[in-house]
């Protein structure tokens, strides 16, 4: 019998790249590939030694290698993308747009030379144009490239409506679309805590500052730390994604996604209500939307195109 080990890679070993290596780890989805160019090969080796150490004492089966060599990362099923520059305070993550679309080139290439097959999720900001970009220089098919922001931005929706109502955030779901920027559109519609709409348990008023504090919830963070960016829930999920593909748990979570002609969008990724399986995203769900919903929608798209514009 053979059982062919999932091999996941993580292309950038900070903050977020460490923390999500790890966590691949921890939940045992396979061995990792945790490979960082821009620090020296030292550092990158000694944080996924540190890593691997935890697993007799946390009893998880994975191996994790750091390394600076792609050659480590060939045939990989899962690439996760977390390499780059991230925001300081006072910054929008389109000011990285110009630094990481180089990122993305070169990761792209390597990625498409020695793991053609692989399923990639992005995280690097401004993540819709990186997505985007990532897709166009792999040239892989569209179900294959996805990005991060959803999950993300639904799980402070979600952590902020359980802390108002001190419910458990289990029983919170909701679904945030568009770009991951401040034009993100939380749709409140679609959100329930234990089946019951959010509209019948918080005011207007208090619905209304959630979905402020959601749209900026990455600056509220950047502005604390004072030097990078948040990665523990960040990290979190891409690993959700990431065993959403891998154990082809057929997940509805939203994710950015290339689209032609859903939500009346062509030639833009954007965040959207997808299927995730064993074939990346499988379905892309179109939701009825009201009109001011509708355009909040197209004012996110139109800021994400507005990035796609200044890509070279
Ligand atoms: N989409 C989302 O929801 C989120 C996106 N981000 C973004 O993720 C990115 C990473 O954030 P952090 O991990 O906090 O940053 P970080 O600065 O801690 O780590 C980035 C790593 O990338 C490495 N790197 C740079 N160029 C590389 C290359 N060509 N190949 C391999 N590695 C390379 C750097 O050496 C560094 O270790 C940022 O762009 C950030 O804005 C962060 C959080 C959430
Ligand atoms: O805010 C940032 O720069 C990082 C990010 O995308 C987030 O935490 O949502």
């Amino acid at each position: 019998m053979s059982l062919q080990r999932k091999k996941i890679t993580v292309v950038g070993g900070g903050f977020t790249g460490a923390t999500a290596a790890f966590m691949v780890a921890q939940q045992e989805l396979g061995d990792v590939v945790l490979i960082d160019l821009a620090r020296v090969e030292n550092p990158i080796k000694g944080k996924s030694l540190d890593m691997e150490q935890a697993a007799p004492i946390q009893m998880f089966n994975a191996k994790i290698k750091g390394t600076s060599d792609y050659a480590d990362t060939a045939n990989s099923d899962v690439v996760l993308i977390t390499a780059g520059v991230a925001r300081k305070p006072g910054m929008s993550r389109d000011d990285l747009v110009q630094i990481n679309q180089g990122v993305m080139k070169s990761v792209a290439k390597q990625i498409a030379t020695y793991s053609p097959n692989a399923m990639v999720i992005v995280l690097t900001n401004p993540v819709d144009a990186m997505t985007y970009t990532v897709l166009k220089e792999t040239g892989f098919p569209k179900n294959h490239v996805i990005g991060q922001s959803g999950v993300l931005d639904t799980a402070r929706f979600r952590t902020f409506i359980a802390k108002e109502l001190n419910v458990s955030v289990k029983d919170v779901s909701g679904f945030v679309l568009g770009g991951h920027g401040d034009t993100m559109v939380p749709l409140i519609r679609y959100s329930s805590v234990g089946g019951i709409p959010v509209s019948k348990l918080l005011s207007e008023e208090k619905i209304e500052s959630i979905v402020n504090r959601t749209r900026t919830g990455g600056a509220e963070i950047v502005n604390l730390l004072g030097d990078g960016s948040a990665y523990y829930a960040p990290a979190a999920a891409m690993v959700e994604m990431t065993a959403a593909i891998l154990n082809d748990e057929k997940r509805i979570l939203p994710a950015i996604a290339y689209l032609e002609g859903e939500y009346g969008y062509n030639e833009i990724c954007l965040g959207v209500p997808t299927l995730l399986g064993k074939d990346g995203i499988e379905k892309i769900f179109e939701l009825d939307l009201e009109p001011v919903e509708k355009e909040a929608l197209d004012q996110s798209a139109a800021a994400v195109k507005d990035v796609l514009n200044i890509l070279t």
